[in-house]
């Protein structure tokens, strides 16, 4: 094991200081980490969000599921045309429970970023064990961890499958998938639950969300104006 004396690293701090990029930006950085099946409308409600509040002017950077684990964590299959099939056995990310805890963390390492840039992260990740989302949670400051539960039925999800997955789970040619055959752990007290499946649009989530948001002191109120407005 080593220790932070044996690698010689040290803790920087910067001369710009996130309060100063938070006055910059009118707003505060956080991490809105959705959690939910696949199917359940994570990159919808992310991308729905992402749009709103860059209209008015508000800061956001999307982290997605699938799109992460095309670079930063892509899979052995991915890694190993470009960095062979050693690099690829250590380093790609699968849906191993140890997989996807990496997966989480390396994740909540750069919403983090984000967070102190003064941004608000959305990440898109089933993230489906409650520690994993707990530790990210911890490494946060109090308040910048926003567990957002995209809480829609397995059977809605599973009638949705807009990738043909659950398919392929249910006829076992895709073994460990969540749901299926490996575990989604719910939040238990999340910071908003907001559901998906009946006439809720994307788009009226997403105003709960901002709403939540606007209630918690992050952003200002005039946001809620310009949505009324359209403007
Ligand atoms: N075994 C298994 N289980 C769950 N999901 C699988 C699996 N294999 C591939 N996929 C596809 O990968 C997307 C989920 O990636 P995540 O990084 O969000 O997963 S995790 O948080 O590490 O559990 C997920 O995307 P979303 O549908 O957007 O959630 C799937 O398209
Ligand atoms: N609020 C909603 N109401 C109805 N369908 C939705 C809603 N949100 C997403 N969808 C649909 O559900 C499917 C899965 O959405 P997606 O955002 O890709 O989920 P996830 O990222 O959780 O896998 C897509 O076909 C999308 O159009």
């Amino acid at each position: 094991m080593y220790n932070m004396t044996d690698i010689h690293i040290t803790w920087h701090e910067h001369q710009v200081a996130r309060q100063d990029r938070e006055r910059l930006n009118g707003h505060r950085g956080c991490v809105i980490w959705l959690t939910g099946l696949s199917g359940s409308g994570k990159s919808t409600l992310a991308n729905v969000l992402d749009h709103l509040l860059s209209q008015r002017g508000i800061r956001t950077a999307v982290l997605d599921g699938d799109n992460v684990r095309h670079g930063l964590n892509a899979s052995p299959n991915l890694l190993r045309e470009t960095h062979g099939a050693t690099f690829a056995e250590r380093f790609g990310l699968g849906f191993s429970a140890i997989d996807r805890e990496e997966n989480i963390r390396r994740i909540g390492a750069v919403a983090q970023l984000f967070c102190e840039a003064g941004i608000i992260a959305l990440t898109a990740f089933i993230s489906p064990y409650r520690l994993d989302r707990q530790r990210v949670r911890q490494s946060l400051r109090e308040g910048d961890f926003i567990e957002v539960f995209v809480d829609t039925p397995l059977a809605v999800c599973e009638e949705r499958d807009p990738k043909g997955l659950y398919k392929k789970a249910r006829a076992g040619e895709l073994k460990h998938f969540t749901g299926i055959d490996d575990p989604y752990e719910a939040p238990e007290a999340p910071e908003l639950i907001v559901r998906s499946s009946g006439e809720r649009t994307p788009e009226a989530l997403a105003a709960q969300v901002i709403a939540y948001l606007v209630t918690r002191g992050i952003l200002p109120a005039t946001v809620l104006d310009a949505r009324e407005t359209g403007g």
